[in-house]
């Protein structure tokens, strides 16, 4: 199971599209699909956030959850606004995208996720999962030694960036403190919750890549 884990982990985050990003052979069109669909995922996504943030809210627990993931969603506000200038910079459409099979079988999966018998151990790994995929992928493209084209330094900056960055490490340790007091049962879901992320994160990036 952990050696599975590893390594859809890395080609989660170590995809040949971000790869491409990174050494700056990127298919521009590549790049303007996945900037389309994504838009997408994250109007599905601040639903799911929000269903996680009323887990947080009924737990008696002290802590900032609450905290962090408020903060989670007024990022995402920020972020849809940053989708619509970007998109019109780079001549995407997102009013009439045809939404993607990856993109839609992510999406069924965030609603499941988001019923209320799912135990907010379970919902906060997936979002923390969700959010650190795009943090490892993106701080890569930010290395040194990489040769990302400056026109897409921004995309790679608002999830590679060093805050986002920490805002993932609140979200992990949140998530740890769940599951260090889960039940094995609920451990066992959260665990099967977490690959399942990965699949469709690869999948959603395959999609960007056009070989889905
Ligand atoms: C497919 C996918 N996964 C994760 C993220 C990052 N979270 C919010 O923006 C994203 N934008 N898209």
């Amino acid at each position: 199971m952990w050696a599975k884990k590893h390594l859809l982990y890395t080609e989660a985050t170590r995809h040949p599209f971000i790869l491409s990003i990174r050494d700056g052979s990127v298919d521009l069109s590549s790049f303007k699909r996945w900037l389309g669909q994504d838009y997408v995922f994250v109007r599905e996504f601040v639903p799911f956030v929000a269903s996680v943030l009323i887990k947080a809210s009924k737990k008696s627990d002290d802590g900032n959850d609450m905290e962090v993931i408020l903060g989670g969603l007024a990022s995402l506000n920020d972020e849809i606004a940053w989708f619509k200038s970007e998109a019109s910079k780079w001549d995407v459409p997102l009013s009439n995208t045809v939404v993607h099979k990856a993109n839609q079988n992510y999406s069924r999966f965030l609603e499941n996720l988001m019923l209320p018998e799912v135990d907010y151990a379970v919902a906060i790994t997936a979002f923390w999962a969700i959010e650190a995929v795009y943090q490892e992928s993106f701080a890569h493209c930010l290395e040194d030694d990489s040769k990302t084209p400056s026109e897409l330094q921004d995309t790679c900056q608002r999830w590679g960036n060093e805050g986002f960055g920490e805002y993932c490490r609140s979200l992990q340790k949140i998530a740890n403190r769940c599951l260090e007091k889960a039940s094995s049962d609920v451990l066992t879901k959260a665990e099967v919750t977490f690959l399942r992320v990965l699949e469709h994160e690869v999948e959603f990036w395959n999609m960007s890549h056009g070989c889905a």
